[in-house]
């Protein structure tokens, strides 16, 4: 879907990345200032790298050498930035239109009718931009976006200025996009959560470098020691079976190839949960004792990342396949005589709904 090779040099920055990626959602990720906004930038067209080339779905918007430069508006890169810009003086419905404005004829693909659907814009229609809430405004800014049949879509942050509410909505929204339009997706993120949650590739950008590139759980935890408090940000996500509800007790049984997760509230929902499992929140164990804890998963230990000194993230393999993420102290992990493949225990003090934390 992506291929680029790309150099820029600015006061006091360098950027020199190369990837490829056939991630339906890829997503760079890495500490402030790292170049991330400008890799999106140089992709969407509105900055010029210094020599580069940038192949989107087998179609060359950039080549130095050979002088091709596909300006913005030609590339059919659809951009959705932190704060959707919509034209004040425009109602909804002009501002989603013009979206498809320089999509050759022929290219339009976009369904209007299914897009604002998906969207559910359609009784904001004939509203001003300036009448819109934050999420409305995000998600008119989507609607555009797809309305150019886009060859990519390129968010930059789209969640940050959103409440824990809306970022949830945009979040399964950006789930349905990716799988109801099939538009192969860039996501800007600095929260580790997101990415779990959405990616399926993740590129870590450190000072214009990127760093490593692989699926989430396995470079987010590398990632975590170049991001400020990046280390709490590390939350599991796991899919498990909604097997009982616990009316006495307010609580609700989850079960999972590795073992039961009990949720300290009542799902009304039948069928799945996503739960979310806070790295910092798991104790590892030799052996099941008798706690108050009454999470229990079963796993093997696949990878351990040393982050900074004292800190470790270890990473297992879940019977049943999944992985989970234990951020435990590289001392526990001696005393314990704890190495890759050992069979341990993940204790899990609090589970949370994904919806809570996100
Ligand atoms: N228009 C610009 N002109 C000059 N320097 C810029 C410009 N935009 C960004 N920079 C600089 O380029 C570097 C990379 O910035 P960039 O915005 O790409 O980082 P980022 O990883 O997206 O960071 P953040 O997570 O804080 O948004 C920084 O040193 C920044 O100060």
């Amino acid at each position: 879907m992506i291929s680029l090779d790309v150099r820029l040099t600015r006061k006091g920055f360098e950027l020199d990345c190369a990837l490829q990626s056939d991630a339906r959602i890829l997503a760079f990720h890495g500490p402030s200032g790292a170049g991330k906004s400008t890799l999106a930038h140089l992709i969407a067209g509105v900055t010029r790298p210094d020599s580069g080339r940038i192949v989107v779905d087998g179609v060359t918007l950039l080549d130095t050498e050979n002088r091709v430069f596909l300006p913005p508006e030609k590339r059919r890169v659809g951009v959705v930035f932190q704060d959707a810009l919509l034209f004040p003086h425009l109602r909804v419905k002009t501002n989603i239109l013009f979206g498809q404005f320089f999509t050759p004829k022929a290219e339009r693909r976009a369904p209007f009718d299914a897009i604002i659907q998906t969207l559910g814009v359609g009784h904001l229609l004939e509203r001003w931009p300036a009448t819109l809430s934050g999420g409305e405004r995000q998600r008119v800014g989507l609607a555009r976006a797809l309305l150019s049949s886009p060859r990519l879509l390129l968010m930059d942050e789209p969640m940050a200025a959103l409440d824990h509410a809306r970022r949830l909505e945009i979040v399964t929204l950006i789930e349905r996009l990716r799988d109801e339009f099939k538009t192969p997706i860039v996501l800007v993120s600095h929260s580790a959560e997101e990415i779990a949650r959405l990616a399926d590739e993740a590129a870590i950008i450190n000072k214009g470098r990127i760093v490593a590139q692989g699926p989430p759980l396995d470079v987010l935890p590398g990632a975590a020691r170049l991001i400020e408090g990046g280390r709490f940000g590390l939350i599991n996500s796991l899919v498990a079976r909604i097997a009982a509800v616990d009316e006495a007790y307010g609580v609700t049984r989850l079960s999972h190839p590795a073992g039961e997760i009990l949720v300290a509230a009542r799902i009304a929902q039948a069928g799945e949960a996503r739960v979310a499992i806070k790295a910092t929140d798991i104790t590892l164990a030799k052996a099941p004792a008798e706690t108050s804890v009454r999470t229990i998963l079963r796993g093997r230990i696949a990878r351990i990342e040393v982050n900074g000194n004292a800190l470790a993230f270890v990473t297992l393999d879940l019977a049943g396949g999944d992985k989970l993420i234990a951020a435990v102290t590289r001392l526990a992990l001696d005393e314990l005589g704890l190495a890759l493949g050992s069979q341990v225990y993940a204790l899990v003090k609090s589970v949370a709904l994904d919806e809570r934390i996100l």
